[in-house]
């Protein structure tokens, strides 16, 4: 992964020191349908942490929700830094999508593969309107998460409130005149009873009637009406669906030839079809669009008449076409204005809307209000085309009936320039001659309701013969609203800041001096502390605590933290006080967490009810023999004190089996200084407890060591003694492990060195070593064989099982004394060449080279 510098350099990451928030906001700003956001992150250990952030979002048909993994695995170095560099989309069913907006997808990412291995646990999706719902599944994400993984620390919080953005919606709505503008479109709307009649004409009769605009329409909005007979409409699905099919077909064949159209949406009711083309560069500004029918007809359940809908988001502006097949025949106004009222009452759109909801409203249809003129009527005449319109339209049913308020309320129809659309003789121009003798009517309508609409044209088409009804269209010039996405920018980020303002003010939250404490040089034995303040400057009294990570634990133990939790006026800052101490309790630990990071530790800080900062503990430790392994300090060259944390780091790691001495120059030293001391050595060695209380001589004879000093020994006996005992007690791991177990249960020598001779070669010759150099002790009286087999047999056989030997503490006597006990039998030669230095004197540093 890149390093923070290299994401921002290639555009993978934003910036280092925002906020999560910040940069989500950032990122995301662009996308307006992100509806909540949250941050799961984990710290696995402090070195790391694997931050997930879910951005739901709601969109058009349904939801879905985006995620953004954030995989940090450098160190926490500023409070809330945040890389994404992994952003993808996911549907509500869960699957990656394919098509995630370009905008917010920056990579695939291969879920199998991830740098961390596979990760199982982030597959949520919501309704967005379902908050409730939306906030169980988190919680339960959570909860899924934290089984997952036990160890993790888990935090989890909310980056934004659903209230907020509820309460940036409304507003950006309040603001809606500095950003919105209106953009002309044409809407073609067009209605034809096809009186069950197919639509296998030869040439392309359609196109008289859909392609008749000046100008390309950008929508249209075709209704039909007895695609087939009802009856066969309601039993034969499979041929209503082929006769639907060409129907759509010939539509598509007839549109305007001057553009590119697609069909956005056709709904069919039995017979009752509304279908919805638009121009192919439109689509993309459609935001939504959705269908609803209500069947009318015979018992008012069966769909022979009845109401089809489709509501649709255009840019800002919502859009409804509405296609009715009402009652027939003279006599039933009424029953004809009892279906609109059923159709408006009982469209709902899915998203809760209904027809008035809409900005603009279309109805067209095969209306069947009749011309009823009163009986013994006598038509003055000769009368133009217009006259003899205007005198039919005075008995216009639907014209009556809308004066009454009966039906269409609110809506408006242009001027009728065009004879009866009802009923001809198919194939003519000619009204029924059947038996029936329906008289002429205009049954086939468009209206409208709503702003900013106006019609350009309506007309029927003379020449399409073959229903008895003829078509009719009407094309209207919409002004549509529309975001000017610049303004539209600005005020959204003007209202983001002030609710965000709001929401912080709200917010609890404290100023830490610093996120990053450095001890700069720490030595082992050596205390030191860091002050640092943090402040309340919001208009709240604020709590904080340290947050625990273990048990108990809010800190590695090698830190101290004072206070670990307060309470904070306004206005009021508070000191918080580090220690740190390198000691003998501590250094094991501390050089385990050197060896696999570069910082001491990470805090967090908890603001109650409001969100956590962390706070990087780092330092420089200066390395000493205490604490290292055998086998690390026989890697070095030259005086420990000449290394610097890093290079200690890699020596630590370095695995391989070549060593530059036989054995440790520091633990040779002590030996030799003590050997030398003869007699003076009585009593060095006290009792295994001794061990860990370090006098005030302790950190000369460190230095002395960690120099290889040529001056005299700094100290006494005493001390030297104490500081063996802790070269051999502080390293992670026993002397003699790996084989602690074994040698426990051995009760010869030769058994015994059988293991020793597993160990290392620096372990297995410090061990040889040692067991002389006590030997030599014993035998002279300086030591008590018992006192000193107990002391070493504990340090050496150092065992987190020694709960399972009930007579753990004999056993180690036991062990020791096959070794410095000169009434057992000589010990067998099992030094691997390494001077004794106890024969020599010398101390020389030339005698220990591998
Ligand atoms: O399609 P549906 O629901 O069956 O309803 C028929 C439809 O309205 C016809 O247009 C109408 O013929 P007219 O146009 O000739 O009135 C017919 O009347 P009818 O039964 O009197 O033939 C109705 O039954």
């Amino acid at each position: 992964m890149d390093t923070l510098s290299e994401a921002v350099a290639n555009g993978t990451a934003t910036a280092a020191t925002r906020t999560t928030k910040d940069i989500v906001k950032e990122r995301f700003k662009e996308d307006e349908t992100i509806e909540y956001i949250f941050e799961a992150y984990q710290i696995k250990g402090p070195e790391y942490s694997n931050r997930l952030l879910a951005l739901v979002s709601s969109q058009s048909g349904g939801t879905f929700a985006i995620i953004a993994f954030s995989y940090l695995r450098t160190p926490l170095s500023s409070a809330n830094e945040l890389i994404i560099n992994k952003v993808f989309a996911i549907d509500h069913n869960f699957q990656l999508r394919q098509d995630s907006k370009s905008s917010i997808t920056t990579q695939q990412f291969d879920l199998s593969t991830a740098e961390d291995g596979p990760i199982k646990y982030y597959y949520y999706a919501t309704e967005s309107h379902h908050y409730e719902e939306f906030v169980a599944k988190v919680i339960s994400f959570k909860s899924t998460m934290a089984q997952h993984d036990p160890e993790t620390v888990l935090n989890f919080r909310w980056l934004n409130d659903y209230r907020q953005i509820g309460e940036v919606k409304q507003e950006l709505k309040k603001r809606e005149s500095e950003y919105i503008v209106y953009k002309d479109i044409i809407i073609y709307c067009a209605t034809w009873n096809v009186n069950n009649k197919t639509c296998s004409d030869s040439n392309n009769p359609l196109r008289a009637w859909l392609a008749c605009s000046e100008k390309p329409p950008d929508i249209y909005a075709i209704g039909l009406q007895e695609l087939d007979t009802p009856t066969k409409a309601m039993l034969n699905s499979t041929q209503v669906q082929a006769i639907e099919k060409q129907w759509i077909d010939k539509m598509m064949d007839s549109v305007h030839p001057d553009v590119e159209y697609e069909i956005l949406m056709s709904h069919r009711l039995v017979a009752t079809m509304l279908t919805v083309i638009v121009r192919k560069q439109l689509r993309q500004h459609i935001i939504r669009c959705r269908p609803k029918s209500v069947a009318r007809g015979i018992f008012n359940t069966l769909g022979n008449k009845g109401g089809v809908a489709i509501s649709l988001q255009l840019n800002e502006g919502n859009i409804c076409f509405v296609n009715s097949h009402l009652a027939a025949h003279m006599g039933y106004v009424e029953e004809r204005n009892q279906d609109y009222n059923a159709i408006v009452e009982g469209i709902r759109f899915d998203d809760g809307r209904t027809i008035s909801d809409h900005d603009h409203i279309f109805w067209v249809g095969d209306l069947n209000y009749r011309i009823q003129e009163p009986p013994g009527q006598q038509r003055p005449g000769p009368l133009s085309d217009a006259q003899t319109y205007e005198l039919l339209l005075q008995y216009d049913q639907l014209r009556q009936e809308m004066r009454r308020g009966k039906c269409f309320e609110g809506y408006t129809e242009g001027e009728i320039k065009f004879r009866p659309t009802y009923k001809y003789d198919p194939g003519t121009d000619n009204y029924d001659s059947s038996e029936k003798q329906r008289a002429p009517a205009y049954c086939d309508r468009v209206l409208w309701k709503g702003t900013r609409i106006e019609q350009l044209a309506y007309n029927s088409i003379m020449e399409i013969r073959q229903s008895d009804h003829k078509p009719v269209y009407a094309v209207f010039q919409v002004k549509v609203k529309t975001r000017d996405e610049v303004k539209y920018k600005r005020v959204q980020e003007e209202v983001l800041k002030a609710v965000d303002k709001r929401e912080n003010d709200n917010q609890p939250q404290i100023n830490v001096e610093k996120t990053v404490i450095d001890f700069g040089t720490v030595r082992f034995n050596e205390p030191s502390t860091r002050d640092f303040n943090v402040y309340n400057n919001c208009p709240l009294p604020v709590d904080f605590s340290f947050k625990e990570k273990d048990i108990h634990a809010i800190c590695e133990p090698w830190l101290h933290v004072d206070p670990r939790q307060d309470s904070l006026l306004i206005d009021s800052a508070r000191s918080i006080r580090l220690k740190m101490n390198a000691n003998v309790r501590t250094i094991a630990g501390l050089l385990r967490k050197i060896r696999a990071s570069d910082n001491f530790d990470i805090l967090i800080l908890h603001v109650e009810n409001g969100r956590d900062i962390f706070i990087t503990v780092t330092g420089d430790y200066q390395p000493s023999c205490f604490g290292l392994s055998m086998e690390t300090m026989c890697r070095t060259d030259r005086p420990l004190s000449e290394y610097s944390q890093d290079q200690i780091k890699q020596l630590m790691n370095d695995e391989s089996p070549e060593y530059r001495v036989t054995m440790p120059r520091e633990f040779f030293l002590l030996i030799d200084y003590l050997y030398r001391q003869g007699s003076k050595q009585v009593g060095a060695f006290p009792s295994y407890d001794s061990r860990l209380s370090l006098g005030a001589q302790f950190n000369s004879v460190r230095d002395w060591l960690d120099t290889w000093s040529d001056d005299p020994f700094p100290a006494n006996a005493e001390t030297a003694a104490q500081a063996l005992l802790l070269l051999l007690d502080l390293p992670e791991h026993a002397l003699l492990e790996p084989v602690v177990e074994n040698l426990l249960e051995c009760t010869n020598k030769s058994q015994a060195m059988d293991y020793i001779s597993l160990l290392s070669p620096p372990k297995r010759n410090v061990f040889m070593h040692l067991c002389m150099f006590l030997r030599a002790g014993i035998e002279s009286q300086f030591y008590d064989l018992h006192q000193v087999a107990s002391t070493f047999g504990r340090i050496l056989l150092r065992s987190t099982e020694r709960a399972a030997w009930m007579d753990y503490h004999s056993r180690c006597i036991q062990f020791m004394r096959l070794f410095i006990d000169t009434d057992v039998e000589a010990m067998g030669n099992g030094n691997e060449g390494a001077g004794t230095g106890t024969g020599s004197g010398s101390g020389t540093r030339a005698g220990l080279q591998a």
